[in-house]
């Protein structure tokens, strides 16, 4: 039966990537780098490249690196900082775990099958379905990103950084991706506050276009739950308030057939 996320109980206890997020600016250090690229190095081969948008003007940074996560090897918790994460995207990360220090908020983790959020349902095994969210094996290439839940306020939050192969426009993120996130958000938002839900309406205002490998958040709202019924406010921004890329609102249906 589904009964929700799992608040972290699944996460390793403390992580090189949580130390590195401790150490906030000090993610660089000699030791925390040396750390990182053996955990790789054991996974795959260790790479991170720099690259850029070819767009002139505005070139955001995008690492991509190609550790290989197995499926079937599992239990990887996505949700957590990796060598393909911005600056920006690791301060809001840091931000924002340091507001679920009191309670208040959660940090949702996350892995690469729908299944593996379930509470009971097993951890391992082979499975041949992805969340379109996570399909991709490279990290930085597709999404990352990591969602918090405040329970008081209905709301939740997802910080993300689109990686190079979610194109729409040239340099740009496709529509469809921004509406997966929203969707993502705003129905993740759904799930936490009533259970589980589908999606049965979705409305997006494009506002500005999303630089690819840019950090933005998606930031959602249950407004109003009305029997099955969970309306949704959701807002996505820049890493630091300034741009607003889209607002959308979301009705979501629970469903006893998931
Ligand atoms: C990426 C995941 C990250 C999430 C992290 C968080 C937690 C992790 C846990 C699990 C992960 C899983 C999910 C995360 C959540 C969401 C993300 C992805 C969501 C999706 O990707 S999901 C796929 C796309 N989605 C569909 O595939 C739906 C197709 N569709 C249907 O399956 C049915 O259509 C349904 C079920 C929607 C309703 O069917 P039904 O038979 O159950 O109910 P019914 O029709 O009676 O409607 C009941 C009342 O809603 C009103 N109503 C219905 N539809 C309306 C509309 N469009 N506009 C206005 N009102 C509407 C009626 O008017 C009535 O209102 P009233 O009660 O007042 O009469």
């Amino acid at each position: 039966m589904y009964v929700g996320v799992t608040w972290g109980t699944r996460a390793p206890a403390k992580s090189t990537s949580d130390r590195l997020s401790a150490g906030g600016n000090d993610r660089h250090t000699s030791a925390a780098m040396l750390s990182i690229c053996a955990r790789h190095t054991r996974g795959g081969i260790y790479l991170c490249n720099y690259l850029t948008t070819q767009r002139a003007g505005g070139p955001a940074p995008c690492h991509v690196s190609t550790s290989q996560p197995s499926l079937s090897k599992g239990h990887r918790d996505y949700s957590l900082p990796n060598a393909s994460w911005s600056q920006n995207l690791q301060d809001l990360y840091n931000k924002y775990q340091e507001l679920t220090k009191n309670g208040d908020w959660k940090r949702l983790p996350s892995y690469n099958t729908s299944v593996h959020h379930r509470e009971g349902d097993p951890m391992d095994g082979e499975r041949e379905n992805r969340l379109f969210t996570r399909n991709l094996d490279k990290d930085g290439v597709g999404l990352e990103y990591c969602m918090f839940y405040n329970k008081a306020e209905k709301r939740m939050v997802c910080i993300f950084q689109p990686g190079p192969y979610l194109e729409g426009p040239p340099g740009f993120l496709h529509g469809g991706c921004t509406a997966t996130m929203i969707d993502s958000t705003a129905g993740g938002g759904a799930v936490c506050t009533v259970g589980p839900v589908f999606t049965a309406n979705l409305n997006i205002d494009y506002r500005n276009p999303i630089l690819l490998g840019s950090t933005a958040i998606a930031d959602s709202t249950v407004e109003k739950v009305d029997g099955r019924k969970v309306y949704t406010r959701c807002t996505v921004r820049g890493h630091d308030d300034k741009v607003v890329y889209a607002e959308a609102t979301g009705l979501f249906i629970k469903s006893s057939n998931l």
